[in-house]
């Protein structure tokens, strides 16, 4: 060990030990000189117990502490095991002030409009502050507003929501940005039930973790979470529902969980009731893995309901929520001591946490003495010395923005003088450069790639997609096929043609546009949160959603049309049954991008399926298969160009009747007879030569449709 400098004045010391990067510090922080601690100045106002340098220590983010007694010793941390990037060095801290949050208040005719407030608040001026290497617990009776506080401090609120208030990352606004930043393990779990664990691990590997990690390392990583969280023995089993077919129980889901948002090991990690559903043995181990990944320098903040003596011990700080205001954020001894002086002395039997709920619910009953108690605890709190504590750590984060709002404007590239809204660029290229090492994301192909992977093993895994469809298919088809068989060319051979023909439409339109209707709903909110969560576009989920289902509706009608077409007797020649074939897929497609349009745009199933049926009654009508085009009036007419049906019917029959010469007429002068295909053709105000026109407006169609689908699940991925 060597002297390397001392402060005079008040015979404070700091030594390194020969080891590198290995400190042992003892006296006040603020005089060592290292870039570390000169922002702590002021902060720990010239304390110098081991205590406020511990808490330095912590600070720092990338340095382990220990009180040895005599001093503090700090040991820089190993570098990170995995990947090619690294976390974050210098660790987040977050602080936020006076931060409200409003939500909307549905208007409902049982209450008077003029008493109808628009929102309610649900976060009254809550300030506070995490940093780096500190596991803080959220605590509260239910409905104070822990998870609201979470996903306000984590920009994951719903658009309606009101948030007003600073939340600062390292000084800096965060936005969107925090995606990047944070991981968010939520209360509630939600996974595509039909994949396994080890391949919903590598789709979040393949998109989530830094572009630059390499594929043994990413699966390198999956196996050392599934062995840490005690998931390897359910590795290969598929996750499942727990509404249906139960695959993964409560607790290895949440681990699974916590497993997906630690994959890229975040700076920060918001963690909501993570041990909600898991055994003791296992709810200390995740505690505990937080409490490693605080450490090494991570911020966590965690909502827990009713967690043991010892699990709650393992952390560091603690915040008070009660009805929506904050009542107490410090040490969780101070916490204790805090409302003794207030007069609720914990019982020595309580566990610490119980007391806290208990002492801060509104209990029923006595709803005016238990708000009268949370008003005093809370009103005590604001002028308390733990609250002042929490307003010196923003104040300081608070200077570190306006120091750089000032650098900014002094290079002329930043106005602190313009609005929030006009800052958030400048602020987001900020944190950027302060947080130099967050994960790049891969680009678009491979987010394609992958989320066309998950969809394909989702939708090949449901027999009720593929499987039951194909066989109603052959079903379908022989039954149909038996019921035309025979069908001639004569008077009486136009109706059963055009009458089959009819049926190969509907046969190829209704399970088409069914089989895509409920996708969109029934994923919702999964997809809201991974495109909330930055994890992909919406884009290219909507095209790997699409082309993950499309081969079916191409199989569909080879299937159907290779069995019927042959049974019913139609024109017996390869161009004829190639063309019929082909008709039918571009009709299959149209349909299925109708569905995938009503999917997309109503919320719940049966809200779609109220919308469709008018819609595809109104297509069918103008199609030409129930009434003559031509006998249509003129304000219902125009329809018809968005009926597929109509460009089938007609590409259909012009392929049966094109050529054919010489149809027997029925005995008897008075019977209409028609003696070719052309006239069959005229007969329903269709064209011969339209064919080709046909196919390019059903292709027309189904870009149209699949562009409003997507435009309606972007607005919607916009709003929620
Ligand atoms: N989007 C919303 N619309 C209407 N009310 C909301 C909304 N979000 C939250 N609230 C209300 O705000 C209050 C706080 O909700 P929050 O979910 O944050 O509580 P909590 O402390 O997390 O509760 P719990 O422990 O039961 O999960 C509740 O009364 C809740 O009904």
């Amino acid at each position: 060990m060597s002297d390397l400098e001392s402060d005079s004045g008040e015979a404070r010391v700091w030594r390194r030990s020969l080891a590198r990067n290995q400190f042992l510090v003892t006296g006040n922080p603020n005089l060592l000189g290292l870039p570390y601690f000169t922002g702590l100045e002021g902060l720990l106002g010239g304390e110098e117990d081991n205590e406020s340098l511990l808490d330095s220590a912590q600070y720092l983010g990338n340095y382990d502490s220990s009180d040895t007694g005599s001093g503090v010793e700090l040991v820089r941390r190993p570098p990170p095991r995995y990947g090619t990037w690294k976390p974050v060095e210098d660790g987040i801290t977050l602080t936020w002030r006076d931060l409200s949050v409003y939500v909307p208040q549905r208007k409902t005719w049982y209450k008077s409009s003029h008493n109808h407030k628009p929102f309610k608040m649900v976060l009254n001026s809550v300030s506070g502050a995490v940093r780096p290497g500190s596991l803080v617990a959220l605590m509260g009776a239910s409905g104070a507003g822990k998870s609201t506080l979470m996903n306000a401090l984590a920009h994951r609120m719903p658009g309606e929501v009101v948030v007003d208030g600073d939340i600062l990352v390292n000084g800096h606004r965060a936005n969107r940005s925090m995606n990047a930043l944070s991981g968010y393990v939520h209360q509630d779990d939600l996974f595509v039930p039909s994949i396994t664990v080890v391949e919903h691990l590598t789709f979040m590997a393949r998109l989530r973790m830094d572009v630059r990690t390499t594929n043994g390392e990413r699966r390198a990583r999956v196996q050392e979470l599934l062995k840490e969280l005690g998931l390897s023995r359910v590795q290969h089993s598929r996750i499942g529902s727990p509404e249906s077919e139960k695959s993964l129980s409560g607790g290895e889901r949440k681990r699974l969980a916590f497993a997906t948002e630690i994959l890229t090991d975040p700076p920060l990690l918001f963690c909501d009731e993570p041990t909600t559903g898991l055994d003791a043995f296992n709810a200390r181990k995740l505690v505990r893995m937080m409490k490693e990944m605080a450490a090494r320098g991570k911020t966590i903040l965690c909502t827990i309901h009713q967690p043991s003596t010892d699990v709650f011990l393992m952390f560091d700080k603690l915040l008070l929520l009660a009805e929506g205001r904050l009542a107490y954020m410090g040490s969780s001894n101070g916490a204790l001591e805090f409302l003794d002086g207030l007069g609720h002395k914990c019982p020595s039997t309580f566990n610490p946490a119980d007391f806290y709920i208990h002492t801060l619910a509104v209990q029923p009953g006595h709803e005016l003495r238990s708000r009268e108690r949370i008003k005093r605890v809370c009103d005590n709190f604001a002028v308390s010395a733990y609250a002042k504590d929490v307003e010196l750590i923003i104040q300081y984060q608070d200077n570190r923005f306006l120091q750089f709002a000032d650098q900014k404007s002094y290079d002329g590239s930043y106005s602190p003088a313009t609005s929030d809204t006009a800052s958030t660029g400048s602020t987001q290229d900020s944190i950027v450069q302060i947080i130099k090492q967050i994960p790049q994301l891969p680009g678009w192909w491979t987010q394609m790639y992958w989320l066309w992977w998950r969809a394909v093993l989702d939708s090949y895994r449901n027999p009720a997609v593929h499987g039951i469809r194909i066989l109603q298919k052959i079903v379908m088809a022989f039954l149909i096929g038996v019921c035309y068989s025979g069908v001639e060319i004569s008077q009486r051979g136009i109706q059963d043609i055009e009458g089959v023909l009819f049926i190969y439409i509907t046969e190829n339109t209704f399970p088409s546009v069914y089989a895509v209707l409920n996708v969109f709903p029934q994923e919702l909110p999964l997809f809201l949160r991974e495109y909330k969560n930055g994890i992909y576009r919406c884009d290219t989920y909507y095209i790997a959603k699409m082309a993950a289902l499309m081969p079916g509706f191409f199989l569909d009608p080879i299937i159907f049309v290779t069995i019927c077409y042959w049974i019913v007797g139609l024109r017996p020649h390869l161009y004829q049954f190639f063309m019929t074939v082909l008709v039918l897929i571009f009709t299959a497609n149209t349909a299925s991008s109708c569905g995938a349009m009503f999917s997309a745009l109503f919320e719940s199933l049966p809200i779609a399926m109220l919308m469709l049926v008018p819609f595809l009654m109104t297509m069918l009508i103008t199609g030409g298969l129930m009434v003559n085009l031509g006998s249509l009036p003129p304000y219902i007419g125009w329809l018809k160009y968005f009926s597929w049906f109509m460009y089938s019917n007609e590409a259909l029959t012009v392929v049966q009747w094109e050529g054919v010469k010489n149809i027997t007429c029925e005995t008897g002068p008075r019977v209409p007879c028609l003696k070719e295909g052309s006239a069959v053709v005229e007969r329903y105000s269709f064209h011969d030569t339209h064919v080709p026109m046909d196919l390019i407006c059903m292709t027309i169609l189904f870009v149209l449709f699949h562009s409003i689908g997507f435009m309606g699940l972007m607005s919607r991925a916009r709003r929620k």
